[in-house]
């Protein structure tokens, strides 16, 4: 598995181009009116970056795919409105959000961390699915498999945002969100994450919607990008278009192109 993500070259053909679609979203917290109205949608099986300054609205954005901001406009997963829906419809919707600061429940093993990622899978034919997809999580994190036993707290930062995608991915989800993967990480871990990630949306066709700080690693790994200000989309294309446009990732991103090439 590559831990150096190099970049990709092209979306994956897909025959759902609207597989996710967001048409005029609007969405905040009571007076604060933060998103302005957005519009852009995700092809089945993309990893889709949504960059931006502080505040622009990126958390917002992914919490309001996931039901935990109320949002008006419209957002479809394959033709499946979810606006108006809770958390829990949304995760059983196959949306899984994996929130800044990750979540994980300290006194628990890493096991049960991961298991409570797949509560909404009961019964007994159900059963050997989990424990063949716990198998697969491990595979994908074997540094949780050496642990897994171990308090979910007593692991590091990279090991427990594993846990939380690795949780978030027990939901076989259809839509995976991640919120800022990297915060707090060491480049190291960063890269060796996004390799798990990008391997992830490989093997599994699993949709991926990541926003990112670091918007050069998300730029590495996605296939389209979108670039939020103050609510609104200012810029969307494809990854590497925008990444190879020098202009483009200096002026919104704040990416040097010039110590990149250095580097
Ligand atoms: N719970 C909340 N209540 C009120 N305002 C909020 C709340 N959460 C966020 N905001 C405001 O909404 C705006 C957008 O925040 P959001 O977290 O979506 O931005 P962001 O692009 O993810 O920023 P960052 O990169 O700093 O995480 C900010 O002005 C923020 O202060």
């Amino acid at each position: 598995m590559s831990g150096t993500a190099t970049g990709r070259t092209e979306a994956p053909a897909s025959e759902e181009p609207d597989f996710l679609e967001v048409r005029g979203l609007h969405a905040g917290y009571g007076q604060a009116r933060v998103l302005q109205g957005l519009d852009f949608s995700v092809a089945r099986g993309e990893v889709c970056a949504i960059l931006g300054p502080n505040g622009a609205g990126k958390t917002t954005t992914l919490r309001a795919l996931s039901g935990m901001v109320r949002g008006r406009g419209s957002v479809t997963l394959n033709g499946t409105e979810l606006l108006g829906r809770s958390p829990e419809q949304a995760a059983r919707l196959g949306v899984a959000h994996v929130p800044e600061g990750r979540g994980t429940f300290n006194d628990l093993t890493v096991e049960e961390n991961l298991r409570i990622g797949a509560h909404l899978r009961t019964g007994r034919r159900n059963r050997a699915a989990v424990t063949a997809d716990l198998e697969r999580i491990y595979d994908y994190f074997p540094a949780l498999r050496r642990r897994s036993r171990q308090a979910a707290g007593s692991l590091s930062g990279g090991e427990q945002q594993m846990i939380a995608i690795g949780r978030a991915l027990m939901l076989r989800p259809a839509l995976l969100l991640l919120d800022e993967p990297s915060l707090g990480l060491a480049p190291l871990v960063t890269r060796e994450l996004f390799g798990i990630v990008r391997a992830v949306n490989e093997e599994e066709r699993t949709t991926v919607v990541v926003v990112e700080q670091n918007a050069q690693l998300a730029l590495d790994i996605a296939h389209r990008a979108h670039v939020l200000e103050a609510g609104r989309l200012v810029l969307s294309g494809p990854a590497r278009e925008i990444r190879e446009d020098g202009q483009v990732a200096e002026v919104y991103l704040g990416v040097s192109v010039r110590s990149r090439k250095a580097g």
